[in-house]
């Protein structure tokens, strides 16, 4: 019998592993993960051939139900099946985000654990930061986490200057030298978590020697006894307990842990009974309170393609550009405060000065310019990636809108069914169009802009999104060509689901670590609030129980 047992090998599942075992060798922990082992796959180590992972065996290929607010469409929603999770596929964001955001949160659940200054420590654990005379009261320079920024790459992209001074031109942004250290809201270097352009997945920075890794191994449910975790049971019957006194810890991810979950019969009564399972926890939070952040791509085709500027082009070449993404700057940017106040009263009524999303300034949007194309046919278009066109990027990144994750079915293989109730309320529908309206300003309206491109590519039957754009006609390029940042969190939210120690209401000796708990949007890109999570967990863990 284990000490230990976590359910779901992805990013929070590896680290807490990894961490516990090295910190106290004489646990006996079980790690248990549906997907394989991806050691030696072909398309990993390159993260540009990460598409080639999307829809693979490794991809669960989660479709959403039919989104209301987005033309009816469903969107594709990928999640990772293998040792290591989203770090096998995601694209290398090292984005830490806003401190206003974690503070939210710590006064949200009333402990400061989980506040930005609580989980620094944790920040700082996790990474090997880039610049050695960087803030070390923000950077940790001796994790296992190599991170990289454009420059300290080597990377010389020809547009830097000119994209650089169409953000701020246009936007009134200004340079900041790191972008990692809570206040983000400006213009900076991107920073990846690539080590020499090389991904590195969760289990070959956090190495699990010492652990017992199930792989391909699906759980079915947590066994419970008189409201007490006593182990788990895979979907193929087969049994594996913790001792007396030991726990399950749940780490299967925004969709797969409140599956788990309501498989166990931990969940909302009314919906349990409808696939026949019965209720052993009431926790009718379970599954509620989906976030995601949504993004939309823009195509723009370059008025001198000549000059090698973009991916496809025989001349973009240059030392080091296989070391990180095509992209030089990560902006973030706040919003003006009074309309949003009127988009927020109209889904909640009067609201005051001091609500949350209006008193910062907040980080609402993040924006950047790629220099390639990808994703257009999801639009309607066809662009060759031939170095005559390239795209921008923006994210509203504190959505108001909640979905849920639910039960399709008692087969542990059937997957979740997933409402993300994208740009459900008026606060996200204004903030994407504040997004849309500040790329068509940086892009039409700044000098560098008007000398760059020519035109963009407008999705067939869409009006051209030139700066007088309504409403209306953004509102349809947004219901047309939004998509998920693969960002879902919230399903089982601290002071929902879980207390500020992790463990599950109602139930002793059960936690859950992973992007599930987060109870709000972060503006930021998820892994590195999910690696700080999973590193606190630790030492939750490690004061509170063993
Ligand atoms: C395509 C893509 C791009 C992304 N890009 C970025 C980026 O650039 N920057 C960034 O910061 N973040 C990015 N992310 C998000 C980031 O990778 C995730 O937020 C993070 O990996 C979530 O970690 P997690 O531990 O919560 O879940 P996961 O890493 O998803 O782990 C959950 C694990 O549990 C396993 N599991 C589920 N159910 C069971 C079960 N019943 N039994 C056993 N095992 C189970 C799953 O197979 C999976 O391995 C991206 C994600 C994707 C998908």
């Amino acid at each position: 019998m284990a000490d230990i047992i976590i359910v779901g090998g992805g990013t929070a599942g590896v680290v807490l592993a990894s961490r516990l075992h090295q910190r106290k060798p004489e646990l006996s922990i079980t790690l248990i993960e549906a997907g394989p082992d991806v050691t030696g796959h072909a398309h990993i180590a390159n993260p540009a051939e990460a598409a080639l992972l999307h829809f693979s065996d490794l991809d669960y290929k989660y479709m959403t139900v039919p989104q209301k607010h987005l033309n009816g469409a469903p969107r594709y929603n990928c999640a990772i099946k293998g040792l290591s999770g989203g770090t096998i596929i995601n694209t290398g964001g090292w984005v830490r985000g806003d401190k206003l955001d974690y503070d939210a949160w710590a006064r949200q659940v009333d402990d400061d654990r989980w506040s930005y200054d609580g989980l620094l420590t944790y920040f700082k654990r996790s990474e090997k930061h880039f610049d050695p005379n960087a803030d070390p009261a923000q950077h940790g320079f001796d994790g296992p986490i190599t991170t990289t920024s454009v420059t300290s790459s080597g990377r010389k992209f020809p547009l830097r200057d000119t994209v650089f001074n169409m953000w701020s031109g246009g936007l009134g942004l200004k340079h900041i030298a790191d972008g990692n250290n809570g206040h983000p809201q400006g213009i900076t270097d991107l920073v990846e978590n690539w080590k020499d352009g090389k991904r590195q997945i969760a289990s070959d920075t956090y190495p699990l020697v010492g652990v017992k890794v199930l792989t391909d191994t699906l759980v079915r449910c947590i066994i419970l006894e008189n409201k007490v975790a006593v182990g788990v049971e895979l979907a193929s019957g087969q049994k594996h307990l913790v001792r007396q006194g030991g726990q399950v810890i749940v780490s299967s991810g925004a969709y797969g842990t409140p599956k788990v979950l309501q498989l166990s019969g931990i969940g909302n009564p009314a919906l349990l009974s409808q696939h026949g399972i019965d209720t052993l926890v009431d926790l009718p939070q379970v599954g509620t309170n989906l976030f995601d952040h949504m993004m939309l791509f823009r195509y723009w085709r370059l008025r001198h393609p000549e000059k090698g500027l973009a991916i496809g082009s025989p001349l973009f070449g240059g030392p080091n550009y296989e070391k990180g993404g095509p992209v030089d700057w990560l902006v973030t940017a706040p919003i003006p405060a009074a309309p949003l106040k009127v988009a927020l009263e109209k889904d909640e009524g009067q609201v005051s000065d001091d609500h949350p999303l209006l008193k910062g300034p907040r980080s609402h949007l993040e924006m950047n310019l790629l220099y390639a194309v990808f994703g257009a046919e999801a639009q309607g278009l066809t662009i060759p990636m031939d170095g005559n066109s390239i795209m921008t990027f923006f994210m509203g990144c504190l959505p108001t809108s909640r979905g849920t994750v639910t039960l399709g079915s008692s087969d542990p293989v059937a997957p979740p069914v997933i409402d993300p109730n994208y740009f459900a309320t008026e606060a996200d529908k204004h903030v994407m169009r504040e997004g849309f309206r500040m790329q068509s300003k940086v892009m039409f309206d700044t000098s560098e802009g008007k000398d760059l491109i020519f035109e963009e590519h407008t999705p067939p039957g869409q009006a051209v999104g030139g700066l007088d754009a309504t409403d209306e006609q953004i509102d349809e390029r947004i219901k047309l060509g939004a998509s998920t940042v693969f960002h879902p969190g919230g399903t089982a939210a601290m002071g929902k689901v879980v207390d500020t120690s992790l463990k599950v209401y109602g139930v002793k000796n059960l936690r859950i670590v992973d992007a599930s708990v987060i109870p709000n949007p972060i503006a930021s890109h998820s892994q590195v609030t999910v690696y700080a999570i999973a590193e606190q967990a630790v030492d939750i863990i490690l004061k509170e129980d063993f």
